[in-house]
Formats: structure tokens, sequence, C-alpha cells
């Protein structure tokens, strides 16, 4: 196996709970797999060499909460939000017709495009869902395709109630001939627990049938208003609950105790529901951004995301989520940078594979245009990805 020695790192962020931060730092790639990390000085010999010329290195982003197999555009939409509208999940049907038209191999070389964007962006391990078929042929085929080309797939077909179909009649295909057709290619199911989407009842009957089928629970909730989401994603023992922007200090005690019995310093257990923030959601929409201080403040796990999808979110950039976060929702650096690393890793229940740079896990590094993380937030919007190692090997 080929080994590669990263030196001159001049802040590396490992993740690692008893050394965070390292200055001057080296990383020793093996295979898919990182071997030895610590001061420049201390490093053994390697295959090859590589310096960093003193920029910063995080851990690649783990972005958990995506929805990239779309066809079409909805940037009318946008701006007639822009504008004043506000949005609804109604718009969901507009993409859903143009999904059905896409080919597979249209569809396909769309999700590529999306998955190399964010790649390019430092994203080394991404979730992304169906939701845009919304019947049984076309939510089977998305997650095909879907599996073909990301880490983690999500089965979404309680997304939106298609237009002109019964509520509980849908709901009910749903958890039976839907889940059925899907169920090879995924992992994970998800429901849109929203006023205009689906009720608190109907979500239960949905993530139940999941649960038994198998797969890890999410749930979209709490978004447009408060709501039972964030409720059921613990009562059902969800390892994420998402978008989060309306909570009652209720909902804010139940995701804190699902976490009381986990260390943070050292993460061994049952991790409990992972409260993932959309920050360039939240901005598109207009709608307030996810508290991710107060949740913090409480205990509570929280992951950074895009959320890219047509509609409320088109963009894959972790970087501008995590500039966001500090910037906007109070979130300092580190805390920033490990939602969108360990937080999403702990939001896939991956947490012992990819999120940070240690000994034994996954080689996926980014590699910034800056000598430190702060960057990200102190030069928004500036090109911050120098190079990225996705699985051992370099990627960009
Ligand atoms: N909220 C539900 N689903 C997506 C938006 C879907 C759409 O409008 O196309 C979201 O996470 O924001
Ligand atoms: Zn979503």
């Amino acid at each position: 196996m080929t080994s590669t020695l990263i030196t001159n790192i001049g802040e590396l962020t490992t993740q690692d709970p008893e050394r965070r931060v390292l200055k001057d730092a080296a990383v020793v790639v093996e295979g898919d797999r990182i071997a030895w990390v610590g001061p420049t000085s201390q490093a053994p010999a390697a295959d090859a060499q590589t310096d960093a010329g003193g920029r910063a290195v995080l851990p690649g982003w783990v972005d958990s909460h995506t929805h990239m197999v779309f066809a079409g555009d909805r940037s009318a939409e946008f701006e007639a939000r822009m504008a004043g509208e506000s949005y609804a999940a109604g718009g969901i049907n507009v993409t859903t017709r143009a999904t059905r038209e896409a080919t597979d191999e249209e569809l396909a070389a769309l999700l590529r495009s999306r998955v190399a964007d964010a790649v390019a962006g430092g994203t080394t391990y991404l979730e992304t869902k169906t939701g845009y078929g919304l019947d049984v042929a076309q939510e089977a085929r998305h997650a095909r395709i879907a599996a073909s080309e990301v880490d983690a797939v999500t089965f979404l077909g309680a997304h939106l109630v298609p237009r002109g179909a019964d509520p509980q009649e849908y709901t009910d295909l749903v958890c039976g001939p839907m889940l059925e057709a899907a169920l090879p290619y995924v992992q994970w199911a998800d429901v849109f627990c929203e006023r205009g989407a689906f009720t608190e009842e109907q979500s239960r009957q949905v993530l139940q049938a999941c649960r038994d089928a198998g797969l890890g629970l999410r749930v979209h909730g709490n978004q447009l208003g408060e709501g039972p989401g964030v409720r059921l994603a613990v009562e059902l023992g969800a390892a994420s609950v998402d978008h989060v922007n309306y909570l009652h200090d209720d909902d804010v005690e139940a995701l804190a105790s699902t976490w009381s019995g986990w260390d943070d310093s050292s993460p061994e257990g049952k991790p409990g529901t992972v409260a993932t923030c959309l920050p360039a959601c939240d901005l598109s929409t207009r709608e307030p951004l996810a508290p991710g201080r107060r949740l913090l403040d409480a205990g509570v796990q929280i992951a950074l995301a895009s959320n890219c999808n047509p509609g409320t979110s088109y963009t894959t950039s972790m970087n501008f989520c995590v500039g966001t976060a500090v910037l906007q929702m109070r979130l300092t650096l580190d805390e920033a940078v490990r939602a969108a690393t360990m937080g999403g890793a702990l939001a896939l229940r991956v947490q012992h594979e990819v999120g940070s740079v240690e000994v034994g896990k996954r080689a996926d590094l980014h590699v910034l245009a800056a000598p430190a993380a702060i960057h990200l937030a102190y030069r928004p919007g500036m090109p911050m990805t120098h190079a990225v190692w996705r699985a051992g090997r370099q990627v960009i």
C-alpha cells in the first residue's frame, strides 16, 4: 500500500477530542486511511511527500442533507420569493414533473455534476434523498441512480402528497409498494412532517414502516412553524431532525435529553438525535436561521448541511454554510467546523469512519487556500478550497 506524508500544515483541525487543533502538523495517508497524525518535526518517512505550504487542513465536509436527484429549474419561484412571496411545499410538484421527464442518463449526469461541485468545495462524504419521484417506479429509479453516485441514500417518498392524490392512500402507498421498491438502494428514510406536507400521524406511520423494514430514520421538521417533527424524531429515535427553525423550549429539552449520557470528549456509545441546521436554506426561504447557538448551549449535537435542492437551497457549498453559521448563527469557528464534519458524521451514524482526522479513519482531507480555518468566515465568498483528498486520493 502506498503512503504519502503531507507536511507543513499550518493548522490542522483533527476533531480528535484529545487534540482538536494542531499547529505545524503532518499527516500520513496510507491506502484510503489516515495512518499517522502529529507534529511535522516527528513525522515518519513515507513513499511520497507533499508540502501543504503552511495552509490549514480540515476533515472533509460531511454533507448529511441534500436532495440532488432532480431536473428542472425553479429560479422564477425563488425570484418571486425575493419579491415577497413565501415558500410553500407545493413547489415540490414543479420539480417532480421535470424530474419524471428526465432519462436515467440525464438524471445521473446532473447528479454527477452536483457531486463534483460539492467535492470541489471540500465535501468528501455525501448523503442524498429521493423525493421528486412520488410514485413507485420513479422513487425506485431515483434511489437506484443516487446509490451509484453518493455515500448514503435516503428514501423520501413522503416528501409531498402528489397533486390529485388522496393523502391517506398515498401514505399507504409510501409504506407499502414504494418502500419495497426503493429498499434495495437506501439506508435511511425521511418524512416532511410539516403543514402542507405530512401530518404527525401520517409521518409516524411512514417512519414506523421504514424502521420495520430496517432503515435508519431522519425527519424534516419544524421548518415553517412549530410542530410535531422534533417530538416525533425523538420518540422514534431518529438519527437526525433537520431544519429545526421553530423550536419550543420543550423541543430543545427533548433533543438535549437524547444526548444526556453521551460524552463529547470520548464519543463512544449510542448517539442521540442530531439537530441539523441548514443555513443556506434559511436564507433562501427568508426563515429565521435555525437556533444553533441555543441548541449547542442546551447540550444538543448539531450538524450543518447544504440541503442542496432546487426549491429552497440551490448550493452545495459547505464553505458558505460554515461561514454563515459563524457570521449569523453565532457559532464559534470551531463549533461550525465540528458541526459540518463530526456533526454530519453523527447524523449519518458514520462517526467512526469519517468526520475527523484520526488514525484509522478514511483519509478525507480539505486543504484550505488559507493559513487558518477562520478565513472561511473572515473572507466570505472567497474561493477557500485549495485541495481535497477523498478516501486517500487527491481528487482536487
Ligand atoms: N422541506 C422540504 N424539502 C426541501 C425542499 C424541497 C423543494 O422545495 O423542492 C427542503 O429540505 O427544504
Ligand atoms: Zn431537505
